[in-house]
């Protein structure tokens, strides 16, 4: 582990400098799509005008046969594609793999000067993103980049779990982790054939009383892990993300779960059809109503401090905080989205 003092230095000479903060734009969702699939290719400017980040699928979901041509097509996309500003992400194929060598040194020196961040699936410890770390910053010195490209690991091993809070802090490259529910559930043999959301079978029940039925509530698989994923990147000042709700039809179960990992701190979630680029939006924008209560209690508590009331909620340092986090995350989306500048009023 570096200590305090070279924490902040490039892990290879000619390195560009590591970022002291992450950058902060929109992230509502990240849109999987296969490079492979010239169809899709095509697609790519569209996908980027209605998508905040476009990431270009390298590992599962992408058979042993297309690997190369999925990692060419996105070297394509880097090329020719107009993105109009919008951050081009990968996920390279995990590190045990035949392919993710190939990938890092293939990105990174044909498109790495427009590659933001890339993704590294089945992170387990620190090891993984130190690994990740150095070759980025040796392959950055030959290409000559001028800007460190981010990681952002995922989180779908029990190890990977109990190791998340050294994963956070591993690297200034660390952009954020992703809840990768699929491989998680396997990794602890969970049982369940989903990819997120909830399950019937995991809820509480009332105590019996007398003649009634016991109401049972579904209870959320999910929540310990994203509880613990939102602490460790809020501590290390980087962004947590839900990560992929595999029941495309089911709009309203997954709104629902995008909802919650929300309210628990996500600032967005993947996106892996069209149709879920909505949902993300819908839900990773704060509601109107919430935005313009939180710029009252700026406006009633200038200097953030004292205590007052405001339609009857108790408003102090504290709650001037919560406001400013509501204002500063839609005056972000506000900048993007003039619709929503608008319904702010910002
Ligand atoms: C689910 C699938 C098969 C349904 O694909 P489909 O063709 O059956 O859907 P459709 O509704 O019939 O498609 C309608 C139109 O949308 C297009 N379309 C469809 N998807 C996309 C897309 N992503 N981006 C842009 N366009 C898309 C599709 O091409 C079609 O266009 P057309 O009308 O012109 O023919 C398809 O959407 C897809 O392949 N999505 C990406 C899947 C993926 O990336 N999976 C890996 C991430 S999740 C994961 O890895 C787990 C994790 C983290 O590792 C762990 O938990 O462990
Ligand atoms: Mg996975």
């Amino acid at each position: 582990m570096r200590n305090a003092r070279s924490y902040f230095a490039p892990l290879a000479i000619g390195a560009p400098q590591p970022v002291r903060e992450i950058p902060v734009t929109p992230s509502r969702m990240i849109h999987f799509f296969d490079p492979s699939n010239a169809k899709l290719r095509g697609k790519v400017p569209d996908m980027a005008r209605s998508a905040d980040v476009l990431l270009g699928n390298l590992e599962d979901a992408i058979a042993a046969d297309k690997k190369e041509a999925a990692r060419a097509g996105l070297v394509e996309v880097g090329r020719e594609a107009d993105l109009g500003g919008t951050p081009l992400w990968t996920r390279i194929n995990a590190l045990e793999s035949p392919w993710a060598l190939d990938d890092l040194v293939t990105l990174v020196t044909e498109i790495g000067s427009v590659l933001d961040v890339v993704m590294v699936p089945k992170v387990e410890g620190v090891e993984d993103i130190h690994y990740v770390d150095r070759l980025l910053a040796q392959l950055e010195a030959r290409s000559e980049l001028q800007r460190p490209i981010l990681i952002h690991a995922i989180l779908e091993t029990a190890q990977g779990v109990a190791n998340v809070e050294e994963i956070a802090t591993a690297s200034p490259r660390m952009q954020g982790i992703s809840l990768g529910p699929a491989d998680l559930a396997a990794s602890r043999r969970m049982k369940t054939t989903r990819v997120g959301g909830g399950h019937p079978g995991y809820r509480v029940i009332a105590d019996p009383s007398s003649g009634d039925a016991r109401p049972s509530y579904q209870q959320d698989l999910w929540h310990y892990t994203i509880g613990r994923m939102v602490d460790a990147c809020a501590a290390a000042g980087i962004f947590p993300y839900y990560g992929p709700f595999g029941d495309i039809k089911d709009e309203v179960g997954c709104e629902a779960q995008f909802r919650a990992a929300y309210l628990m701190g996500c600032v967005g979630a993947w996106s892996l059809h069209p149709v879920q680029i909505g949902i993300a939006k819908r839900v990773f924008s704060p509601e109107v109503d919430e935005v313009r209560f939180a710029k009252r209690v700026l406006e009633a508590i200038p200097d953030g401090s004292g205590v007052h009331m405001l339609d009857g909620k108790m408003q102090d340092d504290a709650t001037w905080k919560q406001a400013k986090v509501l204002v500063d995350l839609a005056t972000m989306l506000a900048r993007k989205d003039e619709e929503l500048a608008e319904a702010y009023g910002l």
